[in-house]
């Protein structure tokens, strides 16, 4: 069981998963969620939380823990040193110990806000009863009557849920138990009264109830299943044999982290084209699949100039509109507006736009060869604030910045455009014209990043904004397809901010963007406060109510205002000075590997000039053509 600390340490979780089932969990530190308790029988614990946008970890989580549930089969726990609740010896020089097996005997979910004014999170929590072993272990040297008495307290006929008085949600139809001392609320994950009573309140202080803190789980339910914490993977110590591929065919999961063969330590994936463990025997080459052209070249996008063919794109409702077609024989160009300083433009490419020296299939072999070579070396680097368990969390894809500094939604070091590999500088340029030419924008670049997704990587909810970021940002894939979504920040679409726990603080300047809720009540009470007959205490208190129905939900976004699928060789253009600040985007790399070079402006603000005469235009366009290709008519 002490192998599988390397696989917790290294994939930074307190919790174990495989096949759908919780196997495992480590406690470190007394970090066991808000409303944790441990003690000699019952331990309640965080399994996952959801902070604004996680909500796929939750759901993988909730699944896993509910299969286990269902099947009563053991967990493990693991404790560390650091872990003070529990007085544990260890042996020399172990750091972290086995405190036995646990049951699941309760899953729900519980809303906790962060520091003054943070995130509301949702936690995913579990209680476990202890289940043995009876007998005293090396990592349990104190008598283990308390452990047999938990056997013995539990009671034959009597299932956790029996005991409990439950009450129907009547938001969710669902039904919760009476956990907390301060009476019932829903613990329904999914629930958008989570938390909250009958009549919507949520109660100012949880702690449990002392009958809920007394464990009991009929003995005939506890499957004795085998001992479920070794990772598959380092059951099979893996390999290295001349033949790589079969020898990496072991390493599961294989972006999260790999396994030294030499020391068998686990080590998490940071370098995209070479695997060198700290214990210095072992270095390798990282297994990137190679992706042929034939994989990525879809004929669906090559064929979208012909009349009947529709972009693949949906759009919500009144709140995006397509605004401007047009084809080359290069590419499908199409603008779709948010606002009027807020536009999206996307360019899926013909056939013409992949071949030739400078096309994109070229582009994406290159990549492929620069990056598996390091000649563009490509690392998962930190987000956010380092973690207090040591380890820094990292963007989930891997990154390499060129140009200026970028740091709006990852800290990526930097590496000067005339120090780049020239395939950088060309991709720059091409952007520029490309922006010029369908946008009439006469803009330079001077910072660009670049990522690379293997397949299910993804980048979540975020917008560009940095200060100073120019108006036009604009990306350009090749490899897999992915989709790339738009919605609006939800302090936008509501009109207001909500923690969750009752305080709402109505958005300031809230601009009524096309396709908000209640935008025309919203904007008619403006008007009147802006015409004097409304004093502000009754504006605000009117648009209190106004909004006091609106469900903000977790991810903070309005539901989805349009995706795209982005093919190999696709453009998309942001644009227009609101683009970044009412709106956010995501993507998600479904298949294969995919590369984005996204290209911004940073700085001197004001270098952006759209063009506006007629003949500056008209020889834009010509100096555009070799990138964009001749305009024309759209085919039959
Ligand atoms: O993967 C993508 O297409 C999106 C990249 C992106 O949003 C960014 O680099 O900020
Ligand atoms: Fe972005």
């Amino acid at each position: 069981m002490i192998e599988t600390l390397r696989w917790f340490r290294q994939t930074q979780g307190g919790l174990y998963c495989l096949d759908m089932r919780v196997r495992g969990i480590l406690l470190v530190k007394d970090e066991f969620g808000g409303l944790g308790h441990f003690d000699d029988r019952v331990l309640i614990t965080r399994l996952a939380r959801q902070t604004n946008q996680i909500r796929s970890t939750l759901s993988s989580v909730t699944k896993a823990a509910s299969n286990t549930l269902r099947e009563q089969a053991m967990v493990g726990l693991v404790i560390s040193r650091d872990f003070q609740k529990l007085p544990v010896t260890f042996r020399d020089g172990e750091s972290y110990g086995v405190s036995g097996f646990w049951h699941l005997s309760h899953v729900f979910a519980v809303r906790s806000e962060g520091p003054k004014e943070g995130p509301v999170h949702t936690d995913l929590m579990a209680c476990l009863v202890y289940s043995g072993p009876r007998e005293t272990m090396w990592w349990n040297v104190a008598e283990d009557e308390t452990a047999t008495n938990a056997v013995q307290v539990l009671k034959e006929d009597e299932t956790f849920d029996k005991m409990f008085e439950k009450e129907e949600c009547s938001l969710c139809s669902e039904e919760s138990l009476t956990i907390f001392a301060e009476g019932w609320v829903c613990t329904n994950v999914l629930c958008s009264s989570l938390g909250r009573d009958q009549s919507g309140q949520a109660p100012k202080t949880k702690t449990y109830s002392q009958r809920f803190l007394q464990p009991w789980v009929s003995q005939e339910q506890m499957k004795k299943t085998a001992p479920p914490l070794l990772p598959d993977l380092l059951i099979q110590q893996p390999q290295l044999t001349n033949d790589r591929k079969k020898s990496f065919e072991t390493l599961r999961d294989f972006w999260r982290g790999w396994v030294c063969p030499v020391c068998a330590t686990m080590n998490r994936r940071l370098d995209y084209h070479q695997m060198v463990c700290p214990c210095g025997k072992f270095s390798a080459p990282s297994p990137v699949p190679n992706v042929t052209l034939g994989q990525v070249t879809k004929k669906e996008f090559l064929e979208l100039n012909a009349k009947d063919k529709l972009p693949p794109v949906t759009i919500s409702d009144n709140a995006v509109k397509l605004t401007e077609q047009e084809f080359t024989d290069k590419y499908a160009i199409y603008t779709w507006e948010f606002e009027e300083e807020a536009k999206v433009t996307a360019l899926f490419p013909r056939a013409a736009a992949h071949a030739g020296p400078n096309g994109n299939d070229k582009v994406f072999e290159e990549m492929q060869k620069k990056t598996r070579s390091g000649a563009i070396p490509m690392k998962r680097v930190p987000v956010g604030k380092p973690k207090s368990r040591g380890l820094d969390l990292t963007t989930r894809q891997f990154c390499a910045n060129f140009g200026r500094d970028y740091n709006a939604s990852m800290v990526v070091s930097t590496t000067p455009f005339e120090q780049a590999d020239p395939l950088v500088g060309q991709l720059v340029r091409r952007a520029e014209a490309v922006v010029l030419g369908t946008m009439g924008i006469n803009v330079s670049f001077n910072e660009a990043l670049l990522l690379a997704y293997l397949p299910d990587m993804s980048i979540r909810w975020h917008d560009d904004g940095e200060a100073d970021l120019g108006d036009t940002v604009i990306s350009h894939s090749v490899g897999g397809n992915c989709v790339m979504k738009f919605a609006m920040k939800g302090e936008y679409w509501w009109g207001k901010r909500d923690d969750g726990q009752g305080k709402v603080t109505l958005t300031p300047d809230d601009p009524h963007l096309p396709g908000c809720p209640k935008m025309q009540e919203r904007r008619a009470l403006l008007d009147k406060y802006g015409k004097g007959e409304l004093t502000k205490q009754e504006y605000e208190s009117q648009l209190r109510d106004v909004v006091r129905d609106f469900k903000v939900n977790r991810e903070n976004v309005s539901h989805l205002l349009m995706s795209v699928t982005v093919p190999h060789g696709g453009y998309i253009i942001m644009h227009g000075k609101n683009m970044q600040k009412y709106y956010k985007h995501s993507a998600e790399a479904k298949e294969l590997l995919r590369f984005v070079i996204t290209m911004r402006h940073i700085g001197d603000k004001h270098q952006e000039q759209t063009l506006t005469s007629r003949r500056a235009v008209a020889e834009a366009r010509v100096a555009a053509d070799s990138v964009l290709g001749k305009r024309k008519e759209r085919s039959d």
